[in-house]
């Protein structure tokens, strides 16, 4: 199963391009995407969701192109998209926000319901089912996503920053979460923590400013700079500066 940019271009605004004749084939289960800030992560991201439409090229997940309109339907419900803020829906109970999701894929009512109570055991918050949305913390909302993800057994979840924001432990929460859903569901994952990459992840890909600046495993990108016998935590932070000389 595999992710594909195919010569994909984008831009905000005409003069400056996001990404231009873009190219980047993912098939890890575990892959995170480094860059710095403005390096167009959030822009990927939101084009695999097909939150926005290439201006040229082609995103496509197992064959299914979201700018096929046949595909879209099916693309929509086989990838899923945790934004960098998970947004409380008034009124909604944790499981109704949580079937919604499932719904808003194309499944039942029925279908949608029965499923947010496995999704909801699965990133632990079934305790919390029937709070008010709103409610939530930070790191208890996106949990909430995740299991919004999970109720229409999507295939591929790409996460903006999920991570960001929260206290050490709700982050070792959340990457444990992460682990025990793949195989069996892809994660293409964008963040700033280098530390404890090897813990989720088993591919690393880092963006900047439409170029790949590295694609490989994270044991390979741990070792790019030859500084084996550090920590991981300094291996992968020398790694990224070796990267992405303009930031640090
Ligand atoms: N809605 C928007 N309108 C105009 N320009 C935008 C918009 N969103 C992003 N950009 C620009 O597109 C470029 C890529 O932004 P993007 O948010 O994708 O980067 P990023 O790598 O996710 O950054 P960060 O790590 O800071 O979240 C930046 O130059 C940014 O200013």
């Amino acid at each position: 199963m595999t992710l594909h940019f195919d010569g994909v271009a984008f831009w905000y605004n005409r003069k400056t391009a996001v990404l231009s004749d873009f190219n980047l084939s993912v098939s890890d289960p575990a892959t995170v995407l480094l860059g710095p800030n403005g390096a167009g992560k959030s822009t990927l991201l939101a084009l695999a969701a097909s939150q926005l439409a290439p201006k040229a090229g082609r995103v496509s997940w197992k064959r299914l192109s979201p700018s096929r309109g046949r595909d879209r339907t099916p693309y929509r419900r086989a990838v899923a998209w945790l934004p960098q803020s998970v947004t409380a829906m008034p009124g909604l109970t944790v499981r109704e926000q949580v079937a919604y999701a499932g719904w808003l894929k194309g499944m039942s009512r029925t279908d949608a319901w029965d499923a947010s109570r496995e999704a909801l055991k699965r990133v632990n918050l079934s305790e919390l089912a029937d709070r008010r949305s709103h409610q939530l913390s930070g790191g208890q909302a996106r949990r909430m996503g995740l299991a919004g993800a999970l109720t229409h057994e999507s295939e591929l979840i790409l996460m903006d920053e999920p991570t960001a924001g929260l206290d050490p432990t709700q982050r070792k929460v959340f990457r444990n979460l992460l682990a025990q859903l793949v195989p069996e569901v892809h994660v293409l994952v964008s963040t700033h923590q280098t530390e404890d990459l090897a813990d989720t992840y088993s591919h690393v890909v880092v963006l900047d400013r439409s170029a790949v600046l590295f694609q490989g495993s994270t044991r390979d990108f741990h070792g790019l700079t030859g500084t084996g016998h550090l920590g991981l935590r300094e291996q992968a932070e020398a790694a990224y500066a070796s990267l992405v000389q303009r930031e640090v």
